[in-house]
């Protein structure tokens, strides 16, 4: 696959609702809670499956029911497409 083509937060938070710029780097962010730790991991694991699949992984911080979700393209050192791709992904999944 072709390397990634970097967009920035800017243009990808123009896409998505309920992301936010990131500090110290060029990264978007979101905190999904879940009704319960049950439902926070099925969101995870869902979320992983789609992750292998578009080979594009998150960096994510998991407490019980929070899910605190970074999502930049390293090969692009910033936000790509394949990130607007995975928050709409996220956002999908979460309901
Ligand atoms: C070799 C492998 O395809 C790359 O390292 C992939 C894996 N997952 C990745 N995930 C993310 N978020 N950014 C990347 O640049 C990336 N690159």
């Amino acid at each position: 696959m072709s390397r990634p083509a970097k967009i920035g937060a800017a243009a990808a938070l123009s896409q998505l609702e309920g992301w936010a710029a990131v500090s110290e780097k060029d990264a978007i962010g979101k905190t999904f809670r879940f009704a319960d730790f049950n439902a926070a991991f099925g969101f995870m694991t869902r979320v992983a499956l789609m992750a292998d699949k578009l080979d594009h992984h998150p960096e994510w911080f998991n407490v019980y029911n929070r899910v605190e979700v970074v999502l930049t393209t390293h090969d692009a050192d910033g936000v790509s497409d394949l990130d607007v791709t995975m928050a709409r992904f996220m956002d999908s999944v979460a309901g």
